[in-house]
């Protein structure tokens, strides 16, 4: 398979409600300005593939809601975050006046080499300006950062502002990518070694994962609930009626007098035309799982469903994990054990109180 790029990076845009985040992932995104402002909910993210040095550099953004009552939620994005977009509107001295707050909350909660840049964001509105170019520069320069005035309007330096970002993160990160990445003489676009695929869920990870899910049920009884959807699309593996599912659990696969501690539903298709809505919206949130966005089913005669997308769930047992307000967080593949998924079930608890 193609690789579809090099290196993924994590971008964050930051700044009070309503400077236009939203509307400068749009335009970079999809090219299309909206105009109403509809304040972000929690958090929400969009890729973009940018060719930067010579490397394919896949952008994951996530926008962030300026409103305070969601900043708990929002904090828990910057720590993963290697590169964040400090964003004030040119026509508010009261957001370029916050600037100085989310910097200090940048350096509190991201990582050391988080790469930030300073953003002055709807320059169109030059009637209405209340900050000028040379405050926002001499503020980015007090910070040591980088600094655009732009404008989601009007499509002013959107690209460049996102592509000198990707250039810092590549730059702040190369050490770490020149053991990773082939070197400068390899060509970067060569295929990838074809993995043996694995389409036999062996019942050793069944049970693994099953056991699995339980102790994490277990372990977190009133703070976490998990919810598990048997489907028949993956190798017409679960090809029980409904209500045989539980004993064949039970006495079958992973037997044993296994009972699971969690809520198990119906069968329902997770892919194709009869997509449940919880899938449809999930996939739509969370398209490629993080640990593994590149790998899709490689037999075709796996796919057994139609129309086959992109963002399709690959096998049994990929997992979501959905945060306190009900924002999906993260989409882990097959491959990625479902105890493994424990510190960030702990890093979304220490955000909520009981
Ligand atoms: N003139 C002009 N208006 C803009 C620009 N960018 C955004 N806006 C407008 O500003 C308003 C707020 O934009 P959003 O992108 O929703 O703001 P936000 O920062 O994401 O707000 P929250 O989600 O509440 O944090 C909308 O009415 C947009 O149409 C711009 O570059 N120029």
């Amino acid at each position: 398979m193609a690789k579809q790029y090099d290196v993924l990076f994590r971008l964050l845009l930051l700044g009070d409600s309503g400077v236009g985040k939203t509307c400068l992932l749009c335009r970079l995104t999809d090219n299309e300005f909206l105009s109403p402002h509809i304040s972000t909910i929690g958090v929400d993210f969009k890729m973009k593939t940018l060719e930067v040095n010579g490397f394919k550099v896949r952008i994951q953004i996530w926008d962030t809601a300026g409103q305070e009552r969601y900043q708990t939620i929002t904090k828990q994005y910057y720590r993963r975050a290697q590169g964040i977009f400090i964003v004030y509107d040119i026509t508010s001295s009261v957001s370029f006046q916050h600037i100085m707050k989310w910097i200090s909350d940048v350096d509190e909660y991201a990582p050391h080499l988080v790469q930030k840049i300073l953003i002055g964001n709807k320059n169109d509105e030059e009637h209405q300006r209340q900050v000028t170019t040379e405050q926002g520069n001499k503020l980015a320069k007090s910070y040591g950062m980088d600094f655009f005035e732009t404008s989601a309007f009007t499509n002013y330096n959107i690209t460049e502002a996102f592509t000198r970002m990707t250039e810092l993160v590549l730059k702040a990160n190369r050490k770490e990518l020149d053991s990773t990445l082939p070197s400068d003489n390899d060509d970067l676009n060569t295929t990838e070694t074809e993995q043996e695929p694995e389409y036999n869920t062996c019942s050793c990870t069944t049970t693994r994962d099953y056991s699995q899910l339980n102790q994490l049920q277990s372990r977190y009884p009133h703070r976490l609930v998990v919810l598990a959807f048997p489907c028949n699309q993956f190798g017409y593996q679960e090809n029980c009626r409904n209500g045989e599912i539980l004993n064949s659990l039970k006495h079958v696969r992973p037997g044993g007098g296994y009972e699971p501690s969690f809520t198990v539903f119906e069968k329902c298709d997770v892919n194709g035309a009869n997509t449940h809505p919880v899938f449809a919206y999930l996939k739509d949130k969370l398209p490629y799982p993080d640990d593994d966005p590149v790998s899709l089913m490689q037999d075709p005669k796996f796919l057994v469903w139609s129309p086959i997308s992109r963002t399709d769930i690959s096998w049994n047992f990929e997992k979501f994990l959905i945060g306190p307000e009900g924002e999906p967080f993260k989409r882990y593949s097959k491959n990625f054990e479902t105890i493994n998924i424990e510190p960030d079930i702990q890093r979304l608890l220490r955000l909520t109180k009981n």
